[in-house]
């Protein structure tokens, strides 16, 4: 690679000059792994479904500049070596770069259950667990109620047309260790229903990594075929299974969250159908659960009429739709903005990968936390549509903690929880 390869540029804060210099990523295949395994160390790692993909080190990153990412994209990958893909994440939104590189390495191991292979447990984890949590509320539950009053005003008041917008709130953890990026991941790749991942974040200060378990699959193309499975309507779930079943049924029932699920499903339609034939979509909302969520979802499928079009086009061209922004899209994005007054960054953005051949797989970023040092940034957001309650939509997105919550081996107060819960 040379300084005249204009689509490329060395990876920020990477202290590595040349591929051959890329080492394994500690804990990731390394001889010895670290009892613990900071977000500086992480490699991107994507454990879902199908596959689970490690991609390590960074060879060359997206420029920034005035061509769309797609093409400054497309260039990266017609220059220089490495594997034929990008990895990384979009932004919710602007100002915020794409963080998009080409890996070093890359290894792909089917199903889930080359995540061990993949991932070695790091040795003596449960030694160093942080024992001391304090968590705390970014806004407070009061002023996020607050906030979803306020949009439930400007909806009323039919300003913009706005019918959804999905709001946001964090949880600012900080422990008396390291919190092990590792065990995280490990702990939420454990269910079945997610795609759990671990995104090395770009940094000028301490090292980050965004790690979550997302059940949403933005767009995903294999040649011609692309699927979406966007979900919006959400309920906690029980643990005693007639209650279960009966908030399955509720949600299913729910006339207010078939709506907030309407508006995503009709937004990805409209997106999709100049650029599609053959696209298929369920008439109805199917229910579908995480190990602690019951959603509305709607698997869409569709065959590209323009194969140029890659996995990461479709993702720019979706993205955000309202199962993270709302309707419409530019003045739900402002009303976020204002109501939830703080920078989501990668959160409700989207985790992925892409190949030269225009092939990849595109995730909503949700049921995340930006992991770094000590410290951790937790994000859980709920759609607001006319008849949304703000107590309600409150304990939604407390619900919407517990998958992460519940990997750390924390409540929302930072209370360690029984091992049988963790
Ligand atoms: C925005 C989030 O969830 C979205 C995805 C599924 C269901 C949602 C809901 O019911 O509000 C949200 O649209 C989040 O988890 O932070």
């Amino acid at each position: 690679m040379t300084a005249s390869h204009g689509a490329m540029r060395r990876r920020a804060g990477a202290a590595r000059t040349d591929a051959t210099e890329v080492a394994p990523a500690a804990g990731f295949g390394a001889a010895a792994a670290p009892s613990v395994s900071p977000a500086s160390d992480m490699p991107f790692v994507l454990v879902g479904a199908g596959e689970t993909l490690v991609a390590g080190g960074a060879l060359s990153s997206v420029a920034e500049g005035p061509e769309p990412l797609g093409a400054r994209v497309r260039q990266l990958l017609a220059e220089g070596e490495g594997p034929d893909l990008v990895v990384g994440a979009l932004p919710f939104g602007a100002p915020a770069p794409a963080h998009l590189y080409r890996p070093a390495k890359l290894s792909r191991h089917p199903g889930r259950g080359g995540f061990a292979a993949a991932v070695p447990s790091p040795r003596r984890a449960e030694s160093v667990r942080p024992v001391r949590w304090q968590v705390t509320p970014e806004p407070t539950l009061a002023a996020y109620q607050a906030a979803v009053a306020a949009a439930l005003t400007r909806m009323s008041q039919g300003g913009e047309g706005l019918r959804k917008i999905v709001l946001s709130r964090s949880l600012k953890i900080i422990a008396d260790r390291l919190i092990d990026a590792t065990a995280l991941l490990r702990a939420l790749a454990q269910d079945e229903s997610v795609t759990a991942f671990c995104v090395p974040l770009p940094s000028t200060g301490a090292p980050r990594a965004l790690v979550g378990a997302t059940p949403e699959l933005l767009v995903s193309r294999r040649g011609a075929r692309v699927t979406s499975h966007p979900l919006a309507g959400s309920s906690r779930r029980a643990r005693e299974a007639g209650a279960d079943h009966a908030a399955a049924q509720a949600l299913i029932g729910s006339e207010k969250d078939r709506r907030e699920h309407r508006e995503v499903v009709a937004a990805i339609l409209d997106q999709l159908a100049p650029h599609c034939t053959d696209l298929a979509v369920p008439g109805e909302p199917e229910l579908t659960s995480t190990a602690s969520m019951w959603h509305l979802g709607t698997p869409i499928t569709g065959r590209l009429r323009d194969a140029s079009l890659s996995a990461l086009d479709l993702a720019l061209l979706l993205h955000p739709t309202p199962a993270v922004c709302g309707t419409p899209r530019g003045a739900a994005a402002r009303a976020i903005a204002e109501l939830e007054g703080y920078e989501r960054g990668f959160y409700a953005g989207a985790v992925g990968w892409c190949e030269a051949s225009g092939d990849g797989d595109w995730h909503v970023a949700i049921r995340c936390a930006e992991l770094s040092g000590r410290e951790a940034r937790l994000y859980a957001g709920a759609g607001i549509v006319a008849g949304s309650d703000p107590a309600a939509e409150g304990e939604e997105t407390s619900a919407k903690f517990a998958a992460l919550l519940t990997a750390l081996g924390i409540d929302e107060n930072g209370i360690p929880v029984a091992e049988d819960r963790a």
